[in-house]
């Protein structure tokens, strides 16, 4: 789970306050000392972390709680909610609308993870119902149209661009038309990354930007950069309007709460987060449920958006051999294809509220994800085969 040594830390400082019979001021700097500790070594920026210790500090008067106050309960409510601030810049996030054309455009560095995260971002809203096509304006790397073929095509989005055209402006522009003219309600354009911030990357979004005129531009930044984050974010934010942020390769990464915290400091929304290399490999984002998730007390909210995904419903057989009370070896193997599409095992037990975190720690979820595929495998074959 992303930031779980961040959250395993975190929890062990407030069982540390459970143990003491009497939470007086000491008590509550050593329990800071802990969790701040615990905040820079996930990189998060160091005035952040002195921005949330003075807080707590402020809003936490030992003295005036009184001896029968549940003092454990008011400093971890209190931490909880600093946590919260320190990763929600407070500005509500960019949301596509129904009955219009909306244009997303993406920027980053080389190599953030841009091109993937189109298809997840075009995948997730397809499964929310929406007409979504890709737009590959990507020029400058060498094989960047066919990746985003190929995730496209195994995604069933349709997709444009151009092995001929070297203008990436040009390749946006038509892209963008070509699906208003066939009432798309959602396009999203890629665009290519230098390997590091440079006039010629800027001058070339700034180009796409004028021409696509965008309503959200994302900012797809790499979550593994740590302190460097900040700098980064700025750097796109004064280049193009970004209005929300993507962080990539946040699997599990313990160095995840640099990028985290200094994106929120750029009042930019961070929307959705990476969390792996397959497309369903995204999970959205927002403040207090990633904190409850990271702490181990999972999202229920989440797990059910994320069920109502699936739409059941609309496997017809399965339902109605359900009412009839037959499950057969077909519905077994839909199940767990729908099961696979939910995301690793690891993802679906972090919303489970007061699994332990050592649960979460021993679970093999790629070796369960293979046995999910070997017994798809096993069952397609003897199928075809008519047994
Ligand atoms: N583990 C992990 N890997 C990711 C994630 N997102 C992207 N990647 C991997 O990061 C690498 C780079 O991703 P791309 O999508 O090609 O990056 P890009 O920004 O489009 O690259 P350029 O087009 O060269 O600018 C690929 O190997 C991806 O599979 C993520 O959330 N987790």
């Amino acid at each position: 789970m992303v930031l779980h040594e961040l959250g395993a830390k975190i929890n062990e400082a407030f069982r540390k306050l459970s143990k003491e019979s009497d939470i007086d001021e000491k008590v509550l700097d050593a329990i800071l000392k802990d969790i701040c500790t615990a905040l820079l070594t996930s990189d998060v920026n160091v005035m952040r972390v002195r921005e949330l210790r003075d807080n707590v500090k402020k809003s936490v008067n030992i003295e005036e709680l009184g001896a029968t106050a549940n003092k454990k309960r008011v400093i971890e409510k209190v931490v909880f909610e600093e946590l919260c601030n320190l990763v929600d810049p407070g500005v509500q996030a960019w949301q596509p609308k129904k009955g219009k054309f909306n244009v997303i455009m993406t920027v980053g560095l080389q190599g953030s993870g841009k091109t993937t995260t189109c298809t997840k971002l075009a995948s997730f809203y397809h499964r929310k119902g929406w007409k979504i096509g890709l737009v590959c304006a990507d020029t400058f790397r060498a094989g960047a149209f066919d990746q985003l073929k190929q995730n496209a095509t195994k995604a069933h989005i349709p997709y444009y661009g151009s092995y001929n055209e070297a203008d990436p402006v040009q390749i946006a522009r038509e892209g963008v038309e070509k699906f208003k003219q066939e009432k798309f309600e959602i396009v999203i354009v890629d665009t290519s990354g230098r390997h590091k911030q440079e006039s010629q990357l800027f001058d070339e979004m700034t180009q796409i930007s004028n021409s696509i005129d965008p309503d959200n531009v994302i900012f797809v930044m790499d979550g593994t950069i740590g302190q460097s984050a900040e700098a980064q974010a700025t750097a796109f934010k004064d280049a193009v309007n970004v209005g929300s942020v993507v962080l990539t390769k946040m699997d599990g990464h313990a160095k995840g709460g640099g990028a985290i915290s200094a994106v929120a400091a750029t009042k930019s929304p961070i929307i959705f987060i990476g969390t792996g290399e397959h497309v369903h490999d995204i999970e959205k984002f927002s403040a207090r449920p990633f904190i409850s998730k990271m702490l181990g007390m999972g999202d229920i909210a989440g797990l059910v958006d994320a069920v109502k995904d699936l739409r059941i419903e609309d496997n017809k057989d399965l339902m109605q051999n359900l009412s009839k009370g037959i499950f057969t070896l077909k519905d077994l193997r839909d199940q767990l294809e729908m099961i696979m599409k939910l995301g690793s095992l690891n993802k679906i037990a972090g919303m489970i509220p007061g699994l332990p975190q050592d649960a979460l720690k021993g679970m093999d979820s790629e070796a369960g994800t293979k046995q999910l595929k070997q017994f798809m495998c096993i069952f397609d074959s003897m199928t075809e085969k008519g047994k």
